[in-house]
């Protein structure tokens, strides 16, 4: 464990670093954030001894670091600078080998069991065993970091301290070494500390975080609380946004561009639709911002090609999911750019109503087979296999929604289609009650993106107001194409 309170310290009549205090447990990985200049890497000189400290204490395993001899805190910190300056017409195994100078009692001292295995251990996990006899000077940038990162952990420290180990990495390097690092300090209870300049590896990879600004702590903490937008913004003045990692509950962060392009007030308009004997197809000239429960890109994405794809009523395929790739690429559609929702409605049974707003316009497309139509309060009593899709709702916005208005607008389109299907006296066959949707419906928001953001999407707001009438309307509509469609 180590423990920092008030620390301060610099160059030689030149302070950087201003009463910096915090801890870290055994086996914690600390990562330190910061603008360019902020003192990142002095503040690690001063802890590691490299600069002297001016005020303060740095205590390790409860002694002050000054009780310590050289030989024995190296024993106890290991750390890779910044810059190395490492004799490079050394082979990668003596250059790694250098980390257990603290280890050897003399000058002619022997090497021991304990010290090959160390250098062992530490060229397989950082991967440069196999340079093990290739000179420095012949390696890439990436793959001399490694060596410093392998010498570093020779040392056997129980405290890493390392400035921007990822430097000259790769994507898949970054990762083994993070992943190596973070493995270290859970299985052999090492005590980390690195800077970092990547703050989504940052949080991916540390417990805590310490943001540095003009030479002082501006925050500590887990990962959420420190990378906070606005927070990132004052620090950086770069203007950025948060989201969530998909797999770990972790934040990342993303940067906004300064300057969004100018587009066009490019609109979406009824001509945009095609409707095929296979599909019925939106295209935009730009990527709308959408949120769908589709088959093919669901979820939040940036799409230009939206299709309801027409699908024979006994179409049972185990892997739907492969067999839309398959259709997108035979018929040429882009997989990455387009969102697939499937339907057993003949396409000739769409409504599609443009609806004008304040904002600019709401279009709505709906396909409704209600023949599975079902009451969501009684499907508990059912044991029915899910069927495709049946009521497949769009909305398109001709406007700019915040990500909260997204969700509630699917709420309100929701609603609306559930009273269009009250109003149509729909019903689920096996209660005799009134039905709610169908087993499977699919619904998409849509929106340009352009124009005011409305904060929210909710029945009485202004977008609300209109989905509500649109998706009411065009799913009667709908209905009444269905029904007329099989009364034939
Ligand atoms: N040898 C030195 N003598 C005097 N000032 C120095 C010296 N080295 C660095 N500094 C100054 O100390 C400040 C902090 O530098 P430091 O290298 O700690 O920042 P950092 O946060 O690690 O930056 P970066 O992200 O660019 O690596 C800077 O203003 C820098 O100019």
């Amino acid at each position: 464990m180590i423990v920092v309170k008030h620390l301060s310290g610099g160059y030689e009549d030149v302070p950087i670093v201003h009463d910096i205090s915090f801890s870290v447990e055994k086996g914690k990985v600390l990562g330190i954030l910061g603008p360019n200049g902020s003192g990142k890497s002095t503040l690690l000189k001063v802890m590691s001894g490299i600069l002297p400290a001016t005020a303060g204490t740095i205590l390790v395993d409860g002694k002050n670091i000054n009780s310590y001899n050289a030989r024995a805190l190296a024993k106890k910190m290991a750390v890779l600078p910044q810059l190395h300056a490492n004799a490079f017409s050394n082979s990668v195994r003596e250059a790694v080998s250098l980390g257990r100078y603290p280890h050897q009692t003399g000058f002619f001292s022997s090497w021991t069991e304990r010290d090959e295995q160390a250098v062992q251990h530490a060229m397989m996990q950082t991967g440069v065993k196999r340079y093990e006899q290739t000179s420095m000077e012949f390696l890439s940038g990436g793959e001399q970091q490694r060596v410093f990162v392998a010498q570093a952990l020779a040392q056997t420290a129980e405290i890493l301290l390392l400035d921007e180990p990822t430097n000259h990495l790769d994507i898949a390097h970054q990762r083994q070494i993070l992943d190596m690092v973070r493995k270290e300090a859970i299985e052999c209870g090492l005590t980390v500390i690195m800077v970092l300049h990547d703050m989504n590896l940052a949080a991916l990879y540390c417990d805590e975080l310490l943001l540095m600004e003009g030479g002082r702590m501006r925050a500590f903490g887990a990962p959420h609380e420190v990378l906070i937008a606005s927070q990132i913004e004052d620090v950086y003045h770069a203007r950025v946004a948060t989201y969530a990692h998909p797999e770990i509950p972790k934040p990342q962060i993303t940067m906004m561009p300064a300057s969004v392009e100018h587009q066009q007030r490019a609109v979406i308009q009824k001509v945009n639709f095609t409707v095929t004997d296979h599909y019925i197809q939106l295209k935009s000239e730009f990527p709308l911002k959408t949120v769908s429960s589709a088959v093919h890109n669901p979820g939040i994405g940036w799409y230009d090609c939206l299709l309801n794809r027409s699908v024979p009523i006994d179409y049972v395929i185990s892997d739907v999911k492969g067999e839309v790739a398959e259709f997108l690429q035979k018929e040429l559609f882009s997989s990455t750019s387009t969102v697939v929702m499937l339907t057993a409605v003949p396409t000739e049974l769409v409504a599609i109503n443009e609806f004008k707003a304040s904002f600019g316009s709401v279009l709505v497309a709906v396909t409704a087979g209600i023949g599975n139509a079902v009451d969501v309060s009684r499907t508990h009593e059912r044991q029915d296999e899910p069927y495709i899709g049946t009521i497949n709702t769009w909305v398109i916005v001709n406007g700019c929604l915040s990500e909260e208005a997204f969700f509630q607008a699917m709420m309100t389109a929701n609603e609306a289609k559930t009273k269009a299907l009250q109003s149509e006296d729909i019903r689920d066959e096996l209660s005799g009650t009134i039905a709610t949707g169908t087993a499977t419906d699919s619904l998409l928001i849509a929106a340009t993106q352009k124009g005011e953001e409305m904060l929210y999407g909710g029945p009485i707001t202004d977008v609300g107001k209109i989905i509500g009438k649109g998706v009411f309307e065009t799913t009667v509509q709908a209905i009444k194409n269905y029904k007329n469609n099989f009364r034939r």
